[in-house]
């Protein structure tokens, strides 16, 4: 196990006056961590922060720092809005303050579809940003962003939501942000993405009081790419590193060696066992490659062994397809390949963590870190209890 930092702070503050805001984070981090958060109402000599930044990013760094000087509490800023590509990406960081006067919501749509006037369907798209900086005690800085892509409507519907919510639609849906309710954006939108991103890189460096999840990180077919795989272990600071094979380098100097479980894929001529067996987080995992089980047409043969062994978790690679389904109350898992795609767009490694009541979240990243919309929850009972 890696030894975290523990977290010691009951609750943080938010440097932002927008009440929509506040709520997202509170329920977020009372969720996450128990903690709560507070609002700028309650924080004495904070004046009018200038938000002068070029850049989403600068702007949540300056208002989290000018909150951050004046406390001794982690303290953590929002700055977000819409990106028009037929404007050029405006209003981008003016986006609260388009039409002039600040958080004028009606006023800035308005202006927006005047802008937006000639503007043919095709043409309208845009992009909803969130970065969030986070400043700890000692200075360290925390900065995410999280997108959510959509179009502008030709015309306003729906009444949740705020700003520039009724005039975006979502992509691939006929829906705008202000016909979701409110639990639908929370798992979707720009902000909920910058918020899960901030809440993995807090779990990546602190332990939280009462936090018994156990995050194991699997990856497979980096295919002689150390690098790669080098800085993905590095971000992920998991408790467990899960190769599904084909790493083709010398098994001996894999990074974290001595806290991942690996097995030989069929480009691997090392010593190492072709299956696994790990036992942790209150799972058992079977490790596997998948060439012998012909995973690449069907799983069946893989689900036989699964049941064979008794798993509670199978892990395999090879198809460099990630994959991720619940069958017969066992869990498979393939992370995809964390340099070659195939059948899928972009290269993929997963992150499973055990959550308090006997389900596993599984979810997906690029080797860069962004999220990758697949993988969930999937309630799990060990079949073999430790
Ligand atoms: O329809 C929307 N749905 C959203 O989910 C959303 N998120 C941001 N925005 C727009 O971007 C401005 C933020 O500007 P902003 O980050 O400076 O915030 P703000 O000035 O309201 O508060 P503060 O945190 O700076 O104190 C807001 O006023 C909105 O116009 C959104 N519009
Ligand atoms: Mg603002």
């Amino acid at each position: 196990m890696v030894s975290k930092q523990k977290w010691t702070w009951d609750k943080i503050v938010l440097a932002s006056r927008n009440e929509h805001k506040l709520r997202e984070f509170q329920a977020l981090f009372k969720r996450n961590f128990g903690i709560d958060v507070r609002g700028l109402n309650d924080v004495d000599g904070v004046g009018n922060i200038v938000e002068d930044g070029k850049t989403f990013e600068e702007n949540a760094v300056k208002k989290a720092k000018s909150v951050a000087n004046i406390l001794n509490i982690p303290v953590v800023a929002d700055d977000s809005g819409l990106t028009v590509d037929a404007l050029g990406g405006a209003p981008g960081v003016y986006s609260a303050r388009y039409a002039g006067e600040h958080g004028d919501d009606a006023a800035n749509n308005r202006k927006l579809l005047h802008e937006m006037e000639r503007v043919v369907a095709e043409e309208r798209t845009a992009t909803f940003v969130c970065a969030l900086a986070l400043i700890l005690p000692d200075g360290e800085e925390i900065v995410v962003r999280g997108e959510c892509p959509g179009r502008i409507a030709f015309r306003p519907r729906g009444t949740n939501g705020f700003g520039y919510d009724p005039l975006f639609e979502l992509e691939g849906r006929s829906v705008t942000m202000a016909e979701l309710s409110p639990q639908e954006k929370d798992q979707i939108s720009h902000r909920a993405k910058a918020m899960q991103l901030l809440a993995d890189e807090l779990r990546r460096r602190f332990e939280f009081e009462g936090d018994e999840t156990v995050r194991i990180l699997i990856v497979s077919d980096n295919h002689g790419e150390e690098k790669v795989l080098s800085s993905v272990i590095r971000r992920e600071v998991a408790d467990h590193v899960i190769h599904c094979g084909d790493f083709c380098t010398d098994a001996d100097a894999l990074p974290n060696r001595e806290r991942m479980t690996v097995v030989r894929g069929n480009c691997d001529f090392e010593a190492v066992k072709e299956e696994e067996i790990w036992e942790g987080g209150g799972y058992r995992f079977f490790v596997t490659h998948g060439h012998r089980y012909g995973i690449k047409s069907s799983l069946t043969s893989l689900l036989y062994r699964a049941e064979e062994v008794a798993a509670d978790i199978v892990c395999f690679g090879h198809s460099h397809t990630p994959y991720c389904s619940a069958h017969g109350g066992c869990l498979f898992v393939n992370p995809g390949s964390v340099v070659q795609p195939r059948g899928y767009t972009v290269p993929t490694y997963a992150v499973l963590e055990t959550g308090d009541e006997g389900g596993v979240d599984i979810t997906y990243y690029t080797p860069g870190g962004e999220l990758v919309p697949l993988g969930g929850t999937y309630s799990l009972k060990a079949k073999k209890p430790e």
